[in-house]
């Protein structure tokens, strides 16, 4: 008989209480070994204090974590999980290099110190003291410690923030490559278009539950609606919010920009009521439907950042 493998993460109805802070409310998710999921939502959401929990530096106040079938504590121990935070102390006196020979030092097995400042594009600056390393570098250094035990589970807490573009994308390159051979990745991010371009399905949450999930594409679904945007200086745009299903309005210029459920009646009252004209209909991008999905008073202008 073949059991089959557990789920690399599994929350089930877990909730997370500081004091008098629900951080989080309520999240059920389940995680298949090989996926590789963003973890969005806006500041304050829940993330962090989710991702935690899952490393087990912290316990649920009610609900299952697992991950792997264990206790986040024990896949941590047999070195299954390994996290790159937002700001992992490193020692500033030592090399680049000597930081990876250290910790590598510290796991059995762990991968050769070579090939992890390879894999994190470290090799020219490997023997550049951590002090005098760019922020980029030290973020990109924080990625290479995680890949030392070689875990099952990469958990990332906004793990680009500070690395130049070229840096972003061998960070994803070495991301997408060992997803390939079954490395489950989890990351946090405020970057929605790495969470487009390199997610296998996007987790959004807000106010410490899960309001989307699904691929990218699936999630710009479930902020239906479009855009319209149209040239009218000095737009009335208390009229337009006061439209049914228009859910945000904004100027930019002579350009009024209006989000709504159904654009044909919003052109329909621009085009005959307005002296609107230039018309553009788009559907909206993931960083639109983020919007609409955790905005939680409709109808703001300047809500479409
Ligand atoms: N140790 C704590 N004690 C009290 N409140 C906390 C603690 N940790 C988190 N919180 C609160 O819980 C909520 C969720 O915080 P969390 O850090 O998980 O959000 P986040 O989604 O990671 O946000 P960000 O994008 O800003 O990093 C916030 O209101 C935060 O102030």
């Amino acid at each position: 008989m073949t059991l089959s493998a557990p789920p690399a993460v599994r929350l089930d109805g877990v909730t997370k209480t500081f004091g008098a802070v629900q951080a989080v409310r309520g999240i059920d998710l389940t995680i298949a070994p090989g996926e590789v999921v963003a973890f969005l939502g806006p500041n304050g959401a829940g993330k962090t204090t989710t991702i935690d929990l899952l490393l087990g530096l912290s316990s649920a106040t009610t609900g299952t974590v697992e991950v792997f079938g264990s206790s986040p504590r024990d896949a941590v121990a047999h070195g299954r999980v390994a996290a790159v935070m937002q700001s992992g102390g490193l020692l500033k006196d030592f090399t680049i290099r000597e930081t990876v020979e250290l910790v590598g030092s510290l796991f059995r097995p762990a991968r050769p110190a070579g090939e992890v400042l390879e894999r994190a594009g470290l090799v020219d600056v490997a023997d550049r003291l951590v002090g005098k390393a760019s922020g980029g570098q030290q973020q990109r250094l924080r990625f290479a410690l995680a890949l030392i035990p070689d875990p099952d589970l990469l958990i990332l807490d906004e793990p680009t923030t500070g690395m130049d573009v070229q840096g972003r994308r061998d960070f994803w390159n070495a991301i997408r490559d060992d997803a390939t051979r079954g490395r489950t990745t989890l990351f946090a991010t405020h970057y929605l278009e790495e969470a487009d371009a390199y997610a296998d399905r996007i987790v959004m949450v807000n106010h410490g539950r899960v309001v989307a999930d699904g691929t990218a594409s699936e999630v710009k679904a479930m902020a239906v609606g479009r855009t319209v945007r149209a040239t009218w200086p000095g737009a009335d745009t208390r009229a337009l919010a006061a439209i049914e299903g228009v859910d945000a309005v904004d100027v930019r210029g002579d350009r009024v920009i209006v989000h709504a459920v159904d654009s044909d009646h919003v052109v329909r009252h621009l085009l005959t009521r307005t002296p609107a004209h230039d018309l553009e209909i788009t559907t909206r991008n993931l960083e639109e439907a983020f919007v609409a999905l955790t905005t939680d008073v409709p109808a703001t202008e300047g809500a479409l950042a």
